[in-house]
């Protein structure tokens, strides 16, 4: 009965649109081998209300808000349906990316979200590594326990996937958001260390070029391409 109600949810689009991965996946997943309490009791399957649906992204989201749903998390930028439908592409070819969101089906529009990546390993019998990223949620619908359906999902799903751990870099302030959830701070183990490359899009690029130091307090000491984009190489601050 659950599993027809998602099957019909998921398919009952009017044009139906490409799904990044299989929404079959998702019907497989257990609620009960979480330690995370809802009240009342939810899960992907049964998001709690008739219009909700937890599903794998698709290509269609484009025009259900989803940018403008990751803007609420971090700096997007102005990303073109081109773009978005090329990298689309990508995840879907090279395998290994969940993105799976929460749909609004009254106003179609994607109101939570978050991605497992799995990554291919050779240690521990050639393993498979989830991370959690990208998680959020639209300010509107925010204390109603779909931070913790998402997070759960995507969480279950690197288990059934066959991933050995799934890790998560997250603000001091969510710690505990994620230890509800079963996350853990390993005591000498919890340090998150970043090496950030400025990467920085060709309208940005001229932008800057045009009002040196209006937006940026960098100045460019080399200039390098990759991936056919300017990029800032080696930055000084002024
Ligand atoms: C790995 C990563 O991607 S980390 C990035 C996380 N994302 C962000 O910070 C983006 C902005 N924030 C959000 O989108 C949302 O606030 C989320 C995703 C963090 C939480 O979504 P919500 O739908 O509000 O969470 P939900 O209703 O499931 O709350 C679960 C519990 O976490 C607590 N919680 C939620 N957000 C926060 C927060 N920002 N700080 C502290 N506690 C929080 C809630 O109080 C609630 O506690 P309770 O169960 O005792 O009542």
């Amino acid at each position: 009965m659950v599993l027809e109600r998602l099957s019909r949810n998921m398919f009952q689009e009017s044009k139906p649109s490409e799904y990044l991965y299989s929404p079959d996946l998702l019907l497989r997943l257990d609620f009960t081998k979480s330690p995370a309490q809802f009240s009342p009791h939810i899960s992907a399957a049964q998001p709690g209300e008739s219009w909700m649906v937890v599903r794998p992204l698709q290509r269609s989201d484009y025009d259900k808000g989803f940018m403008q749903l990751l803007s609420q998390l971090t700096s997007v930028g102005n990303i073109t349906r081109k773009q978005f439908d090329d990298r689309f592409t990508q995840m879907k070819q090279s395998g290994g990316y969940y993105v799976t969101v929460i749909e609004d089906t009254r106003s179609a529009k994607i109101i939570g979200s978050a991605t497992l990546t799995v990554e291919q390993k050779f240690i521990h019998n050639c393993s498979l590594r989830g991370r959690l990223e990208d998680v959020v949620v639209n300010d509107t619908y925010r204390g109603k326990q779909l931070g913790k359906l998402i997070v759960v999902t995507v969480s279950l799903l690197a288990q059934e996937l066959g991933c050995y751990k799934m890790s998560l870099d997250c603000k001091d302030k969510l710690v505990k958001f994620y230890e509800t959830l079963g996350y853990i701070l390993e005591p000498g183990n919890s340090n998150a260390m970043n090496m950030s490359f400025l990467w920085i899009a060709p309208t940005e690029f001229s932008s800057i070029l045009a009002n040196p130091g209006s937006r940026i307090r960098y100045a460019i000491l080399t200039i390098s391409r990759r991936n056919d984009r300017p990029a800032l190489q080696t930055v000084k601050p002024l």
